[in-house]
């Protein structure tokens, strides 16, 4: 399909040095972009506010300039990096931002990857060359350009092509041979055509993106994210654009790249973060996550609630200064019954059970006191009634009956309460049929009250905050309270307004009104405001619970729960959605086993599925034993393609289980050794990490292990749920077997350890036959 075009040394060098003289005009426009955005950015936060009205702009300016100056830095490296020459016109360049020519004609110097113009130059193929002659990838390091690769787009050699479908053939294979860094970094000079087409897909709707490992989904969901932002700004900017990821360790790994695509405002959470004022680092079996992730959890959550609405079997007695009032059960219950059935959640019923007690309450004190000695009728009036009512709210008798009986309460506290207590837990569960949940299952939620939440509790929190109903009276009541502070001033300051004045206040009021709270919006209920209008839409959408996102991309979602769902597909409403797996690669036991099963509860079978078929990652003969493991997963299911063959065969070692440590450390210096400054993980059984990571450890003080491994370590340890997404230049597994022993999906597990090198794999184990055939 494309061709490289012959040329000498000299003409070689030639061309460098003319692309070299345009990139470095396109820094120089660059560099002078970034001065204007500082000088202005410098230039708002000198001046002084003025009005509120005033203040809020400022603000949105002050973000957008220190955007832009963030941004014009973050693309510094490979600024440009192609150039298609066309059949007609001029020849465009491509790179990370659009730049103008701001003299004349307002030309465009450099075009955006995301521009439709671009478009063409991950597209053009020699059968479809699109009025495409050439395209050329330029090759920079820092501002110097270190090379250049052409395709001529002719037919011709659409015949001779060895990797066929591929785009940029020279700079992709030399993108997917670099050394690993520890992070990754952004695809967007060498975007293959399938990957292309799911990165454009329009924004509406759920778009599955279905792909073996290495097969750039990670890559495409990100830079769909940064091409979403720059096609649909407007609809974007202010609800937001979330990615969810499996974990911190992959989201620290995933953090550059689109700060490097000049994108700034996207929200990169896990799951166990997305409950604000929540950290759930609580870890828990495998089993209780899934048993926490089925849909039958807010069964059991909705019961809980339920218990806590209590009826006493004998009623109780309720202690008010020195008298005793009686609640009986009959009174409890019809106090219940009518809260329930105003369809409130609980805690926005919670006020009018509380009238219904108090009404019972009030009426036996009025027949103490108020009865007619001469038998006639009751002789307090209504407002005696009321007075009563009042008081009794505040006896702590009273407050302490209303808070057993109908408890407000938070969802930390109600899960808390429920996951402590086996009487709890037996009570809500009494009315779910063993099919939904044994009484074994429920028994394995029973935890320390102390200790905190696991990342499976978020979408019960989720869940619960829910059925609860926040009660956000008091923060309603706050504004208001604020709200009418404001007008009282106003009128004030326009009371002596007026008296210097002889003014209509019929004609005038409200303007002299807002002009009055203009002049007094210095004092701290301005600042309030102003911090409000600082946060960016991520940090604002990062607060809030409820806040519905604009459009939601989830990495890795073969292995959310079904309750994880449940709580995405409430932060987008809207349902623009991107979800990036592999249902091969499912290790938790709640995962998916397939995207009709996770998806059809919200959207039915209104969504789509994009595959990609190629790895970047994984060569051809690992690539060939990861297939047979997963043949034994599913023989239906096929293995991506690799681009490549490394010519390096992945190995096995079998060593006596005495000397395992020890022949671990010796090849992780030989390895380490052969990579130069590239990155080796060793990805070990759970069981065995604390052990082989000391021993490596000691031999090798700077290798990464525990928790959250620093993954710019050359030599990384981890368990495979810490390896998902991950890759590295060489990797040894040790003990296959045990890894698959040892996780709920055993096989899944054991295909991501083996697909996560980039170009060499070994294997150590202890018993067995080995697994790479070598
Ligand atoms: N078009 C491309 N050009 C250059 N490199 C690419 C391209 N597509 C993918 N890669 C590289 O391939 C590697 C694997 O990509 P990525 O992590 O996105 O795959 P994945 O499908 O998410 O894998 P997994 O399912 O194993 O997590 C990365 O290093 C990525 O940069």
């Amino acid at each position: 399909m494309s061709r490289y075009s012959g040329t000498s040394d000299d003409q070689h060098a030639d061309e460098i040095g003319r692309e070299q003289e345009y990139v470095s005009m396109l820094y120089g426009r660059l560099d002078r972009l970034r001065d204007q955005a500082a000088q202005r950015l410098a230039g708002e936060l000198r001046s002084d506010g003025g009005t509120q009205q005033a203040r809020s702009q400022r603000d949105s300016t002050i973000a957008m300039y220190a955007e832009q100056v963030g941004s014009y830095g973050a693309v510094e490296n490979g600024l440009c990096f192609g150039r298609l020459d066309v059949e007609e016109g001029a020849p465009r360049y491509i790179g990370r931002i659009g730049i103008f020519d701001d003299e004349g004609e307002y030309d465009p110097l450099l075009i955006d990857w995301r521009a439709p113009a671009a478009r063409s130059f991950y597209l053009a193929t020699a059968a479809s060359p699109d009025g495409v002659r050439r395209r050329r990838h330029i090759r920079t390091r820092f501002r110097k350009v270190v090379g250049i690769n052409d395709e001529v787009l002719d037919l011709d050699a659409a015949r001779t092509t060895e990797h066929e479908g591929l785009t940029g053939e020279a700079a992709l294979l030399a993108a997917v041979n670099a050394r690993r860094t520890g992070r990754m970094s952004d695809i967007v000079q060498t975007i293959q055509a399938e990957q292309d087409r799911v990165i454009r897909a329009e924004l509406p709707g759920v778009l599955v993106v279905q792909g073996g490992p290495g097969t750039g989904k990670t890559a495409v969901a990100l830079h769909r994210a940064a091409y979403l932002l720059y096609t649909y700004r407007q609809q974007l900017s202010t609800r937001g654009v979330l990615v969810v990821g499996p974990n911190a360790t992959f989201l620290r790994y995933i953090s550059q790249v689109l700060p490097t695509l000049a994108e700034t405002g996207v929200l990169l959470r896990t799951l166990g973060e997305l409950f604000p004022g929540v950290k759930a680092t609580r870890s828990e079996p495998a089993t209780v996550a899934e048993i926490k992730g089925r849909p039958v959890m807010t069964e059991l959550l909705a019961a809980a609630i339920r218990d806590r609405q209590q009826v006493p079997e004998d009623g109780m007695d309720v202690v008010v200064e020195r008298d005793t009032l009686r609640l009986d059960r009959q009174t409890v219950l019809a106090a219940r019954e009518r809260a329930r059935r105003s369809g409130r959640p609980h805690n926005l019923a919670q006020p009018l059970f509380d009238i219904e007690i108090i009404h019972a309450l009030a009426r036996q004190v009025a027949e103490r006191i108020g009865a007619d000695p001469l038998g006639g009728e009751n002789l307090l009036e209504e407002a005696d009634l009321a007075e009563i009512r009042r008081e009794l709210r505040d006896e702590t008798g009273v407050q302490e009956a209303l808070a057993e009986l109908w408890p407000v309460l938070t969802p930390q506290q109600l899960l808390s309460d429920l996951f402590g207590s086996a009487d709890r837990l037996a009570a809500a569960g009494a009315g779910l049929t063993g099919d939904e949940l044994t009484e074994a299952e429920l028994a394995l939620l029973r935890r320390d009250p102390e200790g905190g939440f696991s990342p499976a509790d978020v979408p019960l929190l989720d869940e619960s905050a829910e059925l609860l109903g926040e009660d956000d009276r008091s923060a309603q009541a706050l504004v208001e309270r604020e709200r009418q502070q404001l007008i009282e001033y106003a009128e004030g300051a326009l009371e002596i307004a007026l008296g210097s004045r002889s003014i209509d206040l019929e004609d005038e009021a409200e303007g002299e009104i807002l002009s009055v709270t203009d002049l007094l919006g210095a004092d701290e209920l301005a600042e309030r405001q102003e911090t409000g209008d600082r946060l960016t839409t991520a940090q604002r959408a990062a607060a809030d619970r409820k806040w519905a996102f604009g459009h939601i991309i989830v990495d890795e979602a073969q292995e959310l729960s079904p309750m994880a769902w449940r709580l995405l597909m409430r932060r987008c409403p809207s349902r623009s959605m991107t979800v990036v797996g592999d249902v091969a690669q499912t290790g938790a036991l709640g995962g998916a086993a397939s995207w009709r099963q996770a998806l059809g509860p919200y959207v039915a079978d209104r969504w789509r599925i994009r595959e990609l078929s190629v790895s970047y990652r994984t060569p051809a003969e690992i690539m060939e034993v990861a297939g047979r493991v997963l043949a034994e997963i599913d023989p239906s299911l096929e293995p991506p393609r690799a681009v490549r063959r490394t010519g390096v065969p992945p190995w096995d070692l079998r060593v006596e289980p005495g000397e395992l440590a020890d022949r671990l450390v010796e090849l992780v210096l030989r390895e380490a050794g052969t990579i130069d400054d590239g990155r080796l993980g060793v990805i070990v059984p759970e069981g065995l990490a604390t052990e082989l990571g000391r021993a490596i450890t000691d031999a090798v003080p700077e290798a990464a292990i525990g928790e959250h491994p620093e993954l710019e370590s050359q030599v990384v340890v981890l368990t495979v749920p810490q390896a998902k997404g991950l890759e590295f230049d060489s990797v040894l597994v040790v003990e296959p077997e045990r890894i698959v022993a040892e996780s709920p999906r055993g096989r899944s597990d054991l295909y991501v350890a083996l697909t996560r090198a980039t170009q060499r794999l070994g294997v150590l184990h202890c018993d067995g036959p080995g697994i790479t055939g070598r």
